[in-house]
């Protein structure tokens, strides 16, 4: 059976995109190496042996760590049920989640009745159920030479792009040139970190372009 490096699992609320103000479980699953300067989860870019833990031990911590803990998709279903979580989507995310291949996972999760949502870069391949919603947050021109795939862009329902500058929004413009995704996706722009030039130049681009605007609602009132 699968088993999933998990750096946390919580119930808050979606505060980002599409399904901004759903009640969600997230699973955060551990390691990226995109490396993306001004990423939030820092934390769980690298997959160090010595930073497992229980889950238990895991679950009792209060603050971000690189500690992890291995869970078979039927375990994290029992946690749902041991935590007495009562929300029916699940957000996979990370990290890159689509490190990992999500087929299994997913499936359980549907099977189960849950709806689910991925949060990924683009620069792996997404193995998940068909009915996954994937939201691709595109990261164009990363050091490392990662690149987003066409694979990911042609079955995104969202792409949610992190915008700081303009170079952000004309390597959008680059990306969507290309026509790997589907007519009818929805455009988010994210500003990076809640910055005040970046958030106006994410409103002013949404407006001019029929764009929309993704705020980390959770970041304004202080939630996970
Ligand atoms: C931490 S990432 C994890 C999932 C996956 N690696 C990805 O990049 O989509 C989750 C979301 O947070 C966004 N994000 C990360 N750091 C951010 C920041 N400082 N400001 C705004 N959005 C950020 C990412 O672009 C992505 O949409
Ligand atoms: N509330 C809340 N919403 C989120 N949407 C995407 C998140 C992520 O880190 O992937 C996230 C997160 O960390 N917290
Ligand atoms: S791809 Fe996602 S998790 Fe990885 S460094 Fe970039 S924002 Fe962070
Ligand atoms: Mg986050």
């Amino acid at each position: 059976m699968a088993d999933y490096k998990v750096n946390e699992v919580f119930e808050s609320i979606q505060g980002e995109g599409a399904f901004t103000g759903v009640p969600s479980i997230f699973v955060r699953l551990q390691g990226c190496p995109v490396g993306c300067s001004w990423c939030d989860t820092k934390h769980t870019w690298t997959v160090d042996p010595e930073k497992q833990k229980s889950v238990e031990a895991v679950m009792a911590e209060q603050q971000e760590s690189e500690h992890w803990f291995l869970l078979t998709p039927a375990q994290l279903i029992s946690l749902f049920a041991n935590k007495g979580y009562k929300a029916k989507h699940v957000i996979l995310t990370g990290g890159e989640p689509c490190m990992y291949d999500l087929m299994p996972l997913t499936n359980a999760l549907i099977e189960q009745g849950y709806s689910v949502q991925i949060e990924t870069s683009g620069t792996f391949e997404v193995k998940a159920h068909a009915e996954t919603w994937v939201t691709v947050s595109p990261k164009v021109n990363m050091q490392g030479g990662y690149e987003v795939l066409q694979q990911p862009l042609r079955i995104a329902k969202e792409i949610k792009h992190p915008v700081a500058m303009q170079k952000h929004i004309d390597e959008l413009d680059q990306l969507l040139a290309r026509g790997h995704h589907q007519s009818g996706v929805l455009v988010y722009l994210q500003p990076i970190s809640q910055q005040k030039r970046a958030t106006q130049l994410a409103v002013d681009t949404c407006i001019a372009r029929n764009w929309r605007l993704s705020l980390q609602t959770h970041k304004f009132i202080g939630i996970e």
